[in-house]
């Protein structure tokens, strides 16, 4: 069966590989994509804006155009995507959220939406961050406890979140495994006199710069040794190929909330 797609934000940096990557992806058809009112690319052709040639649908900026698709992506910004995730749950329309950036009482109001519709929040839809996610959580419960244990990540000049929805999930999985409270623990970059480093904190530290599209790695620190684990982006077709393999997988499912862990099986792997 084809699941139908519609692409919110569709003019952005991930819409546009959004768009190529559901053309590619067997399985799935485009039906519709969306932009800001007002926006310049409102009408274009989406094959155009994508630069992939003509699709014969064009942008919107009417949301209850993508009515006809089954499930909707979105990578936009914070405030638009509760806009799309109220409209979702008035018309029982899946939704794929790849954007970042939420707080703790924004990230509640998303799991509750899923009991009107289900809806997938995923800060990364790469298959190895995830994997990553999954060795977080082995390497935390085999040296967490006695390791300093520090987050960094680097992205491009235009990224408007720090730290990265990434870091912020793996700060997260290894406070869980470590049944720390990730906003006690969490220190976000240092400066001056900070005194000698509290070995319960988890650390984070961002670069923004040039056109990184996405580095990640957390270090498990020992005296006399260290453990990196690192995933490096070098392409956005990475995250908009997994966005649609979750809105293949989530296109089956019934109401709920749901993520990327689910969608790979990662969840019940065994470690
Ligand atoms: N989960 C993942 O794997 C990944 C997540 N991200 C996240 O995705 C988000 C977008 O990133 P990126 O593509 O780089 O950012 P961009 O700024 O390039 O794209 C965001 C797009 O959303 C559009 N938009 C904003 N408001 C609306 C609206 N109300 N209706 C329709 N479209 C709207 C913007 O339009 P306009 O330009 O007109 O404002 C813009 O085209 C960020 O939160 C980022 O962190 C990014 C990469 C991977
Ligand atoms: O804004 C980006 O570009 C990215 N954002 C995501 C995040 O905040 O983790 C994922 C990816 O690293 C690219």
């Amino acid at each position: 069966m084809t699941v139908k797609v519609a692409i919110l934000g569709c003019s952005g940096r991930m819409g546009r590989n959004l768009i190529q990557a559901a053309v590619q992806a067997p399985g799935i058809e485009l039906v519709a994509g969306a932009v800001r009112a007002g926006s310049a690319f409102e009408q274009m052709d989406l094959g155009e804006v994508a630069g992939i040639g003509k699709l014969d649908i064009l942008a919107t900026s009417d949301i209850d155009a993508l009515a006809v698709a089954d499930v909707l992506i979105d990578f936009t910004s914070i405030e638009a995507t509760f806009e799309h995730i109220q409209w979702c749950k008035q018309h029982n329309k899946a939704l794929v959220i790849g954007t970042t950036g939420f707080d703790d009482e924004q990230v509640a109001q998303i799991k509750a939406a899923g009991e009107q519709t289900p809806v997938l929040l995923a800060p990364n839809t790469s298959v190895g961050v995830n994997l990553l996610f999954k060795l977080l959580e082995i390497t935390a419960r085999a040296i967490g406890d006695y390791t300093d244990i520090e987050i960094f990540e680097a992205h491009h000049r235009f990224k408007k979140d720090a730290p990265s929805g990434t870091a912020m999930k793996m700060g997260q999985v290894i406070a869980d495994t470590l049944g720390r409270d990730l906003n006690e623990c969490a220190v976000y970059g240092r400066e001056g006199i900070t005194d000698e480093r509290d070995p319960n904190t988890i650390g984070f530290a961002t670069v923004r710069a040039g056109d990184i599209i996405g580095e990640h790695t957390a270090f498990f620190a020992d005296l006399g040794e260290r453990l990196e684990i690192t995933h490096k982006a070098t392409t956005r077709m990475t995250f908009a190929n997994g966005a649609m393999r979750a809105a293949t997988w989530l296109s089956a499912q019934p109401n709920g909330f749901y993520d990327m862990q689910d969608v790979l099986g990662l969840k019940t792997l065994e470690i």
